[in-house]
């Protein structure tokens, strides 16, 4: 009866309802970018404009991150093999095999994400993964790069390295003097960089590496994505993203973006972010360094991916004991090259003295710590970022990617640290160690305070890293319009 009394009624005209804005994050499975994915997929969630967000994990990262569900009870996560089983190795010379196993299982699934009830209206992807991007854009979804490498980096690669590459000055010829200045950059006077100074890839001797052709295809992508997230904050470069912008006009400056997470975080429950490292932290340094003088101690960490040598060990050994600095080292297993990583031992007596070692840190929370005073860093972004956020000055040994630009810019551009590229000897590491720890530390504490107080000042309501974020949320929102009159999901 009820039924047919409303049939009799006029129908009302109801605007069809939208889904929610739904975007997929997708990064590469590695610590530094699966951090800022968790960072962004965090920040996303405390929009009051509901998104959905669904984050592309590779199962082993999800095996290792057990409370991710609990921690981002509004992120879903759909889980993808990289091709090794379990927790078992993953050796670096295996990476290029995995990434682009991982990557054929998601394009593989990337259609379903358009027949959930939230159909995918954006994805924001790590720039290394042009297959799904492809398979993207086949589908009509918008798509967003998210790289997480430096922008000093990502302006190297667009501007300077594919033209290198062209005229044959990269890769480097033999006899080359690397501490020469490239000559010719264009429109820069601030920015000084020698050849050694180059992105990685220019140090390959192999031209056709597929490596060294995703980078150099990613530089060309650039300016094609609807728009580009960088985890940097515009005081930091201005300059350098003014020309980026003439590439790609809508970039969105949102980092540093553990700092914008901590900071959404705190005044709602005024606990630290949850960590989402990989690797089991020891939080004994914590205790450790509870007990040591502030500004005293040596930070030590080399990154999730960079490998070292037996000789190169001893050497920062030899190097840190003789500084009579005290130090904090982290001796990520399975570093070292060949070797097992218990084969050296840091002489008892030292350790008790003024060293601590650990395998995994909680590098955010040390990096904080009122002991630290200076940090040896092999210059991945996330730690430059983590250690500029906390105004602590660096001793930099860059080991490739986009580190041997990053070390320059931290001593040459912003000056806050000591550039010790291409070096690994005890008297040098010694020499630099007093250098930054005590000889030259005023100097670059004050430029290191200044920049800190940049950073809180972008991540704050209003600063230019929150405005980023909040037009990224609008753009986001724009999109799924798009994508709704736009496509129709088969
Ligand atoms: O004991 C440790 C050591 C490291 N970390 C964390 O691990 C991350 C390391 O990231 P990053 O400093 O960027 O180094 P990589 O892991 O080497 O990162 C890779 O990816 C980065 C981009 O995400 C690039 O800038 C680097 O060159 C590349 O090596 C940081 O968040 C650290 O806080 C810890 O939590 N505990």
């Amino acid at each position: 009866m009820g039924s047919q009394r409303e049939a009799a009624q006029p129908q009302q005209q109801q605007p069809p309802v939208q889904p929610p804005p739904s975007v997929l994050l997708l990064p590469l499975p590695l610590q530094g970018p699966i951090n800022c994915f968790l960072k962004l997929a965090h920040l996303l969630t405390l929009s009051s404009d509901h998104l959905n967000i669904t984050f592309l994990n590779a199962e082993f990262v999800h095996q290792r991150l057990p409370d991710l569900p609990t921690r981002l009870p509004r992120v879903n996560f759909s889980l993808f093999s990289d091709g090794v089983p379990g927790d078992d190795p993953r050796p670096p010379e295996k990476f290029a095999s995995m990434v682009s196993f991982f990557e054929n299982e998601v394009i593989r699934c990337l259609p379903e994400f358009l027949k959930s009830p939230a159909p995918a209206t954006c994805l924001v992807v790590d720039g290394v993964f042009p297959a799904v991007v492809e398979r993207a854009k086949e589908l009509g979804i918008p798509v967003v790069y998210f790289s997480t490498l430096s922008p000093c980096c990502i302006w190297a690669n667009s501007f300077l390295v594919p033209k290198l590459f062209d005229s044959g000055e990269v890769p480097f010829k033999k006899g080359m003097d690397l501490n020469e200045p490239v000559s010719d950059i264009p429109g820069e006077e601030e920015i000084s960089l020698r050849w050694c100074d180059l992105p990685g890839i220019c140090r390959t001797h192999d031209t056709t590496d597929p490596y060294i052709q995703l980078v150099l295809k990613e530089c060309r992508e650039l300016p094609k994505a609807q728009g580009h997230i960088l985890n940097t904050f515009d005081d930091l470069e201005e300059h350098l993203l003014a020309e980026l912008r003439s590439l790609c006009p809508n970039l969105y400056t949102i980092g540093p973006i553990h700092l914008h997470s901590r900071t959404r975080l705190e005044p709602v429950t005024e606990q630290r972010v949850t960590s989402n490292s990989l690797w089991q932290e020891d939080r004994n340094c914590i205790t450790w360094l509870d007990s040591q003088p502030s500004e005293s101690v040596i930070f030590v960490s080399f990154g999730s991916v960079v490998p070292m040598t037996i000789d190169q060990l001893i050497e920062f050994q030899y190097g840190l004991v003789n500084s009579g600095v005290r130090f904090l080292w982290v001796r990520r297993p399975g570093s070292l090259v060949g070797i097992e990583d218990s084969s050296l031992q840091v002489p008892t007596e030292i350790l008790e003295e003024r060293g601590f070692i650990v395998e995994w840190a909680p590098q955010e929370e040390v990096l904080a710590h009122r002991a630290i005073g200076g940090f040896l860093t092999h210059s991945g972004w996330n730690s430059t970022l983590e250690s500029i956020v906390e105004g602590v000055p660096m001793l930099c040994w860059p080991n490739g990617i986009d580190q041997l630009v990053i070390s320059r810019f931290v001593g040459d551009v912003w000056k806050i640290g000591i550039d010790m590229k291409d070096k690994c000897d005890r008297v040098v590491i010694e020499d630099m160690v007093r250098d930054l720890m005590v000889r030259r530390r005023d100097e670059f504490s004050k430029r290191a305070d200044r920049l800190s107080k940049s950073a809180a000042q972008a991540v704050r309501e209003g600063g230019s890293s929150w405005q980023g974020l909040h037009r990224l949320i609008q753009d986001i929102k724009f999109m799924r319009l798009q994508v709704h009159s736009e496509t129709v999901p088969k």
